[in-house]
């Protein structure tokens, strides 16, 4: 087969191995939808299944030959007539169709699965990929726990199903067992001792038992294998498979040292690692490598500093090459000055009106209660400090409104205002803005606002509002932010929230 000698294919083995795992069972049109989005991301290959296995593993093949043209599409068999029969029937609306076959190489398997010898489990391999061949150009051959089979026997059973006419070899590393230097020196010993080896594509498909996969999969690439196969968030049977996006941002992030390439656009990384991981119900740990929640997030004082300062002296890959908008800055106990000032200003508050040091000393308070502080902690913290700082500054002491669609909603007002309560009244368009211009009447000036947001904080019509706005006076912004049951009443502390930090 020609190829690109710089291009690494990508298999990918998401809706195959990764559907073995218990509970992740997916039906034909959600496989479909995967199989349509691994196709956008830019995979080569798609494993489809394993149509002997069930009449529905079955017609998944066929459906997803017929919706997804790009790829070649791929169906697992074991070495035997029953199941290529079955595999050929079900790829028979593939555009570009590949049978997967192959059979156990280790003596592990050859004594205690088959009870059979060297010799007759060889015969069966080139025979099998014989077969294939009368239905289809594209045959890969997976010698399966090659992690653990002897390099000897390894290469002469690749010699012959290259022989038979397998295009594609694939050296299983079925239980996750090598390190990578054997996983590797296994590779270069095949490059090296198999004569005909030029005339197929070596594939290297690992399990994560150890840990390795990944690794693993990199040895195998840099010592000749030009293909790997692999599954979004890394499912599949046990510890999973290689995963996917790891081995790719591997690639790229390395490609100086490499110099391979894939087809794939990365930015689709983490929306297809969210859409595998709620379809088959397989939450992503936390700290899994590129995608999980916490892959760029950052905690602790020191690197958040260093992230805001420079990205890169805590990042290696840009968030946004793998689809995910931004790193975050998480406040925790564990968090600085330096963290706790970004978000306050991100929240709108003009840091040298504040006391940086006394807010952090009870933004610590806090945090040692929580484990995370979010916004809205940060907002009732921030709320406190305004009382205490706005001794002087603008209350509310009663507020009513009328509103109905019988007249223009009015809003009667008592402020606290410069030390004395003031009152007014005042009608708008609506109960918010007759609110507003009440409260203007008595402070004596108009100030636009630009940004006005009602959200409820967990749901539901009795929920707490949260109104955050955005207010300008003489060319500067100030946020403004307000909570109550009464959406009016939250609107008006929302801006009078703003209004305390010029007045
Ligand atoms: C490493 C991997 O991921 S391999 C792929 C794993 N995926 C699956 O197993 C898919 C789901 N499996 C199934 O639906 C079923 O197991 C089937 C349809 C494949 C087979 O079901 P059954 O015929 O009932 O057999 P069962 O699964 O119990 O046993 C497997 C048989 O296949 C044989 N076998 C296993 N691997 C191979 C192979 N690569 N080539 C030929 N025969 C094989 C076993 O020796 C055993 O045969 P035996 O009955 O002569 O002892
Ligand atoms: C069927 C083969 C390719 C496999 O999944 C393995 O050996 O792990
Ligand atoms: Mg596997």
């Amino acid at each position: 087969m020609l190829h690109n000698p710089n291009h690494l294919y990508i298999f990918d083995t998401t809706l195959r191995d990764g559907e073995q795992v218990p509970g992740s069972q997916l039906t034909t049109p959600e496989k479909i939808i995967i199989g349509e989005a691994l196709q956008s991301l830019g995979v080569d290959i798609i494993e489809a299944g394993f149509p002997i296995s069930s009449p529905g593993d079955f017609q998944s093949v066929v459906e997803l030959s017929k919706a997804v043209r790009e790829p070649i599409i791929c169906a697992l068999t074991r070495a035997n007539k029953g199941d290529i029969d079955c595999a050929a029937e079900a790829l028979k609306y593939a555009k570009r169709p590949r049978i997967h076959t192959g059979i156990g190489s280790s003596d592990m398997h050859i004594k205690y699965k088959f009870n059979s010898t060297r010799e007759a489990i060889l015969e069966r391999a080139a025979e099998a990929v014989k077969y294939a061949k009368q239905f289809v150009e594209d045959v890969e051959f997976y010698a399966e726990d090659a992690g653990r089979a002897d390099n000897v026997y390894l290469a002469q059973m690749i010699e012959a199903v290259i022989a038979a006419g397998a295009t594609v070899v694939n050296i299983p590393d079925t239980n996750g067992y090598c390190l990578p230097e054997q996983y590797g020196a296994k590779i270069r010993f095949l490059k090296e001792n198999v004569k005909n080896i030029d005339q197929a594509i070596i594939s290297v498909h690992c399990h994560n038992d150890l840990g390795l996969a990944t690794a693993n999969s990199l040895s195998g690439i840099q010592n000749g294998a030009r293909q790997v196969e692999c599954t979004i968030n890394g499912i599949g049977e046990r510890a999973g498979n290689t995963s996917l996006e790891e081995v790719v941002m591997a690639l790229k992030t390395h490609y100086q040292t490499l110099q391979f390439q894939t087809n794939i656009n990365t930015k689709q990384l983490y929306p297809l690692s969210a859409m595998v991981s709620r379809m088959m119900r397989m939450p992503v740990q936390a700290n899994k490598a590129i995608v999980g929640r916490n892959a760029f997030a950052h905690s602790s004082g020191i690197h958040q500093d260093g992230v805001l300062k420079h990205r890169e002296n805590y990042e290696i890959i840009n968030p946004e090459d793998v689809g995910i908008d931004q790193s975050e800055i998480i406040l925790t106990a564990r968090s600085g000055r330096h963290a706790l000032k970004h978000h306050l200003e991100r929240l709108g508050y003009t840091i040298e009106r504040i006391d940086l040091d006394q807010t952090y000393q009870r933004f610590l308070t806090l945090a040692d209660e929580k484990k995370e502080i979010k916004d809205d902690d940060l907002l009732r913290l921030m709320g406190e400090e305004a009382e205490s700082n706005f001794k002087n500054g603008v209350t509310i002491s009663s507020l009513q409104v009328i509103t109905g669609d019988q007249s223009d909603p009015q809003a009667i007002i008592k402020l606290n205002y410069r030390g004395t309560e003031q009152e007014a009244t005042a009608s708008g368009n609506g109960p918010v803005s007759a609110t507003i211009k009440a409260i203007e009447s008595i402070i004596g000036s108009h100030n636009e606002i630009k940004e006005f947001n009602i959200h409820s904080i967990h749901g539901g019509s009795d929920d707490v509002s949260k109104v955050d706005m955005r207010v300008i006076h003489e060319d500067q912004s100030y946020m403004g932010y307000g909570f109550s049951t009464d959406i009016v009443r939250a609107s008006a502390n929302a801006y009078l929230d703003a209004l305390n930090k010029f007045v």
